[in-house]
Formats: C-alpha cells, structure tokens, sequence
C-alpha cells in the first residue's frame, strides 16, 4: 500500500521535507496549486527529489493544456475527473503517455456512488487508478458516509487499483486498510496535527506492504 500525503495549504509547504521518509507519493492539492502554481511542484521536486509528487488538478476540460503545464513542471501523476469529456480523458491520456506520467481519474463528483462511473469509456492505457473520494466540504457538512469505502471493492472488482482519499487519519485507518486500496491519500490528519511527522510514522508503520501498489507492481 501506497501513502499519499495531501498537501492542501500553502503553510503545508513548510512540512514538506518532513514528510519524504513517509510519502510515497507527495500531493500538492487543489488549493496549493491555485494559490501557488506550478512552483509548488518544482519546489516539491527540489525538497523531496526521490518522492512523486501529483498535482490535484481535478480536471475537467482544457485537458492537453493542464496536463503539459504539471507534467512538464515534475508531475509524476495529475488527476482528471470521471465527469470530464472522452475528449479530456483521452487528451490527457495521450500526454501523460508522452511524459511517462500516470493519471488519477477521481469520481469525488460521484462521491459515494463510484459504481456509477461509466466504464463503456475505455480509459487509456496511462490512466492508473481510479479515486474513490469523500468530498471535503460534505464531510464538513457533516456527511459521514463510507459508502466512498466499500466502493473500494467494487472498484478492484472491475480491475482498477485505487486511490482512497478522503477524511483519512488514525481514527479511521483500520477501516479503511481493511478494503486494501494500493493508494491511501492522508491531508489533513497529517498536515493540520500538532505533530505531523508522528502522525505521518504511525500510520507508515501501519500499512501492509508499504511502498508497493504501483501499477508496474502488478505487471
Ligand atoms: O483532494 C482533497 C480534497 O478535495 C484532499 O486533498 C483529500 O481529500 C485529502 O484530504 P483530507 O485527508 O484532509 O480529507
């Protein structure tokens, strides 16, 4: 199983660093990426030479245009929504198999309802997982629904690895590890703890088979 810090707020980018014995992947998260750009990458790259790093791009339409500015920057993985055109599935695609990078296709749009995605759409070979994705502001919101979870099994039963985001820390770690996603993406449990480095080994020490769940493991 993968770890998949989130990096969401630019004063995040003080603990990068800190996070590179832990992370297999470092995500600079949505908001990151609009406050900061795509120097939030590079400086990821900089800090953490060894650490992927996925830009949470979320995309939706200007696919060849987003996918060549954060691949070109470092990106190892960008993400692209399942509610996105053929059209922006398959532009990104093509790029990321240009740059030997990977995409994310998150169905966060489909929270709780991932089973859904309308698989007649072939994703390209450069797709690697699918996202399943409990979306912040419901959880805020109060929605505390794990129907995100049990699409887990779902997913891997129509042949997906998958990335499973969303309200992710010590208090739901067993839970979640039980339905075995290659990717687990922890933000906030880390990033907004007192002592996020701490937070970070415990649940490092926890995985099953950490550092394994890329694609190519598989092959
Ligand atoms: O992509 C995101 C929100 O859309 C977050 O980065 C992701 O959900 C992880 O954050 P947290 O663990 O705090 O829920």
């Amino acid at each position: 199983m993968l770890l998949q810090v989130a990096f969401d707020k630019p004063e995040h980018l003080a603990l990068l660093a800190q996070m590179k014995e832990f992370a297999d992947i470092i995500e600079i998260g949505t908001p990151m990426l609009k406050r900061l750009g795509l120097s939030a990458i590079t400086t990821a790259r900089e800090l953490c030479p060894e650490v992927m790093v996925l830009a949470d791009t979320k995309t939706v339409d200007g696919g060849r245009f987003e996918a060549d500015m954060v691949f070109g920057a470092g990106a190892a993985f960008m993400t692209v929504l399942s509610c996105a055109s053929s059209a922006t599935h398959e532009t990104v695609g093509r790029r990321a198999a240009a740059f030997g990078a990977t995409v994310i296709v998150d169905t966060i749009t489909e929270a709780g309802k991932a089973e859904l995605l309308p698989l007649n759409a072939v994703f390209p070979e450069s797709f690697g997982y699918i996202a399943v994705h409990s979306p912040t502001d419901a959880r805020l919101a109060g929605n505390t629904s794990t129907l995100h979870v049990d699409a887990v099994r779902k997913m891997h039963d129509r042949g997906f690895l998958v990335s499973l985001a969303g309200g992710i820390g010590p208090d739901t770690l067993q839970a979640v590890i039980a339905v075995e996603p290659e990717i687990l993406v922890v933000g906030s449990a880390i990033t907004e703890s007192a002592n996020p480095k701490e937070v970070a080994r415990w649940i490092r020490d926890r995985l099953p088979n950490p550092g394994r769940g890329w694609p190519w493991d598989r092959r």
